[in-house]
């Protein structure tokens, strides 16, 4: 008996409660188990477990003689059958021989490869960058000078008062195809792109190519990616009337 009682060093049984003939030589575990009876002992692993593999050999050895299902992965002349349950790695079908020889595989689908002088003009385009299409602006007419302009300038779509969310016809944009007053539709809205004309990057001619009609497969074909509403915001002169005339 230990000096603390409820206490045992391991490996001692002899303090936890039970009397000297209990402490026979089966392990603490053991005696646990015992304990609480044999309904918490673990029932031992199934022998033979499921396995797809294992089940695809089985359903191969029912259709072919017991020959074709001979272990040949050793390479030693190990002749075993292969039971359901073993795992082999590779296919119990033995492939067809290699030939010494083989003919190279003709692809009869396969286009011809192209001749190497094309193929070379392929990589060469590639690479080229894009050749860009932009024009040296004057002097004052960056797109800096624009941006302030936006902000200074009170009056740069030349509304003289007119509500710029005014329905305008096709008919009226039309009339506006001097560089003096140009009107263009963009995404639905109507611009005056007068006096951006100095400050477009592309050019004044290519921008005036816009003038008096719906530019916006136009502009989508040159720069999709640029800001439009927001570079010609000040520019709004009013939104396209779609209404039959
Ligand atoms: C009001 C409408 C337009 C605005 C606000 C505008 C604005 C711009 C801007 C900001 C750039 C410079 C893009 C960049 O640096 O990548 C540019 C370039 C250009 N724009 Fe416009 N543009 C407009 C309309 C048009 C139209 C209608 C055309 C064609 C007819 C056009 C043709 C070009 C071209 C060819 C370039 C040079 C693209 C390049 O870098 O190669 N633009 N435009």
């Amino acid at each position: 008996m230990s000096q603390f009682p409820g206490f045992a060093p391991l490996g001692n049984n002899s303090d936890v409660g039970m009397s000297d003939a209990d402490d026979d030589s089966s392990s603490s575990v053991s005696r646990t188990a015992d304990h609480f009876g044999s309904s918490l002992r673990i029932s031992p692993p199934p022998l033979s477990i499921p396995n797809p593999i294992a089940n695809y050999f089985a359903v191969t050895a029912a259709y072919f003689p017991s020959s074709s299902m001979e272990d040949t992965t050793m390479g030693l002349g190990n002749t075993s059958t292969i039971s359901a349950t073993s795992l082999p790695l590779t296919p119990a079908v033995r492939p067809p021989p290699a030939d010494a020889n083989p003919a190279p595989a003709k692809d009869v689908f396969a286009a011809p490869p192209p001749p190497a002088s094309t193929a070379a003009q392929v990589e060469v385009q590639k690479a080229k960058p894009q050749a860009r299409n932009k024009v040296p602006l004057e002097k004052g007419y960056s797109q800096m000078v624009w941006l302030r302009l936006m902000q200074t300038e009170p009056d740069l779509a030349g509304l003289k008062g007119q509500s710029r969310r005014r329905l305008i016809s096709m008919d009226e944009i039309k009339k506006h195809k001097s560089p003096e007053e140009a009107w263009t539709v963009l995404r639905g809205r109507v611009y005056n792109i007068s006096p951006y004309l100095k400050f477009h990057p592309g050019g004044e001619d290519m921008l005036m190519k816009a003038a008096g009609k719906d530019s916006t497969a136009l502009f989508n074909k040159y720069h999709a990616w640029v800001n439009a509403e927001f570079l010609m915001e000040k520019c709004m002169v009013g939104l396209l009337d779609v209404q039959p005339q």
